[in-house]
């Protein structure tokens, strides 16, 4: 009797589970069902495969040829998925709806951020807040900083260059001048030069191999524990005499929560490996891709080298040599302009992408709408190459084209970003590029190996350094 009792109980859950699937599902159908007014699909031949073929070789003109046929907001078909492509009219939607358009969810690169560095990111405010105050503390203290290191970097990794060098490919240059100027900065003079950092450095971007995952975390907790147990002993053996080092580790090392007291073994070493691995990979590549360019415009550009070097000079005399603060800085007022149009005319083609989080759609201010879950990203060659908002000939390179620095919020210039995820390291990035042109300038002449040469080179999306030889520089003591 009992038996048959639990049974018919088991049956009718059973009956009620299956008709709340039912009934689920029948809200997830009729919702996938609702008619959205959609932007237009870039028409495309191979069902499946969509646009992602031309997106990988041939980015630029797929992006160019859908905003001449379909104007300012339209879909492509990638890698089986739709993205939503706007312009500058809908930048606006993306930006005052940060809760409609989600940043972390975005591509599977944060993703896999996310997931590698899951103790940074489970306290991603704090982590930023951290680092953006790093820099705005000590941006100022540690400008002769970055700069005794942009020199020592061009010592180890250009040389003299009494007999004209080439350099096929001026990026790698400039990656080893960056990664070392980083190791100081973020773990200190203790690191000296020390290849197994350096190394990892360098080269983090290449973490999305599981060769890297696996080694990355470990290498860099170890260097930071022996920093530590160092500094320490030296704190409690100098007491007020000692003076704090001025590096991103030490101001981990100065907040209460992350090194509670001074006892090595009780600090959150795991967060500070992850936020400086963060900072790492933002940084590496995406300022050394840009630099590269701006460094090859430079070598190209003989028209604007005499006004550019006569600054530099002008500037070196007045600071003696070496900078003391970002006011000295501040004095490359055409450098800043050249840096930034070098920034503007090598820039992604589809930048800031960010995932629709809202329940069911979005309706964009022009009327258009899009599912949640739909990825969105700006066309920024839209807004980079329209006279409208550039001015005539947008697409020439003109070195007095900008009339505010490369840092500054500029609706017409987004390389860094806007609201509340722009790039905490923009200030960093301008200053290193800045600081190590400026030096180049003075101690070296340049040329390129090869006339005319068009060195952009688009993997997708995003800018990705010129292909070896394409970018060759000759590099020459300047007498
Ligand atoms: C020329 C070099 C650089 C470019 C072009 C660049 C560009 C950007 C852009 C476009 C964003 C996203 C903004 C958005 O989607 O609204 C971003 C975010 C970020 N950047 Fe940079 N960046 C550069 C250098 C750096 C450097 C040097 C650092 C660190 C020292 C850095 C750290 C970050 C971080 C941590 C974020 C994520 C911000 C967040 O989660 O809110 N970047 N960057």
């Amino acid at each position: 009797m009992i038996n048959i009792l639990i049974e018919s109980i088991y049956i009718q859950l059973l009956i009620v589970l299956v008709g709340l699937i039912a009934v689920l599902n029948y809200f997830h159908l009729t919702r996938k069902r609702v008619k959205l007014n959609e932007p237009p699909i870039v028409d495309y031949r191979i069902p499946m495969i969509g646009h992602t073929l031309r997106l990988i070789n041939d980015c630029e003109k797929l992006i160019v040829e859908s905003g001449e046929k379909y104007g300012e907001i339209y879909s492509l078909y990638i890698f089986g998925e739709l993205i939503t492509v706007v312009g500058k009219d809908s930048i606006g939607d993306l930006y005052r709806k940060e809760n409609d358009f989600d940043f972390y969810s975005g591509t599977d690169v944060k993703l896999v951020v996310k997931y590698i560095f899951d103790d940074a990111f489970k306290n991603v405010n704090k982590s930023l807040k951290f680092m953006k105050n790093y820099f705005k503390v000590n941006l100022n203290n540690i400008m002769d900083r970055i700069e005794q290191n942009v020199i020592k970097g061009f010592d180890i990794y250009i040389g003299e260059c009494n007999e004209p060098k080439v350099f096929n490919d001026s990026h790698e240059a400039l990656k080893n001048v960056f990664a070392f100027v980083a190791m100081n900065l973020f773990l200190g003079e203790e690191c000296g030069h020390n290849e197994e950092i350096f190394e990892l450095f360098k080269n983090l971007v290449r973490l999305f191999s599981l060769r890297y995952i696996s080694k990355y975390k470990h290498v860099i907790i170890k260097h930071i524990k022996l920093i530590i147990k160092k500094r320490f002993h030296e704190k409690k053996k100098l007491g007020d005499a000692w003076i704090p080092p001025t590096d991103v580790l030490q101001f981990f090392l100065n907040d209460p929560e992350i090194a509670p007291d001074l006892d090595p073994n009780n600090v959150n070493c795991n967060l500070i490996a992850d936020i400086i691995s963060i900072f790492i990979l933002a940084a590496m590549s995406s300022t050394s891709y840009r630099a590269s360019y701006a460094l090859y415009e430079l070598a190209k550009r003989k028209e604007d080298w005499p006004e550019l070097y006569q600054e530099a000079q002008q500037i070196n005399e007045q600071c003696n040599g070496n900078f003391k603060t970002c006011d000295d800085l501040d004095k490359m007022v055409k450098l800043d302009r050249f840096i930034k149009e070098t920034f503007r005319l090598n820039a992604d083609l589809l930048r800031l992408p960010r995932q629709c989080i809202t329940d069911t759609h979005y309706t964009f201010s022009n009327g258009y709408q899009i599912p949640s879950g739909r990825m969105v990203s700006v066309d920024v060659l839209e807004l980079y190459r329209n006279e409208n908002f550039q001015g005539p000939n947008p697409n020439e390179f003109n070195a007095s084209h900008h009339n505010s620095p490369a840092t500054k919020l500029d609706r017409n210039f987004l390389l860094f970003g806007h609201g509340k995820h722009i790039c905490p390291g923009r200030n960093y990035a301008v200053t290193l590029t800045k600081i190590t042109l400026h030096h180049i300038m003075l101690k070296y002449n340049l040329r390129t190996k090869f006339e005319n040469r068009v060195p952009r080179n688009h993997i997708g999306f995003f800018i990705a350094p010129a292909r070896p030889g394409d970018s060759s520089i000759i590099f020459e003591k300047n007498n």
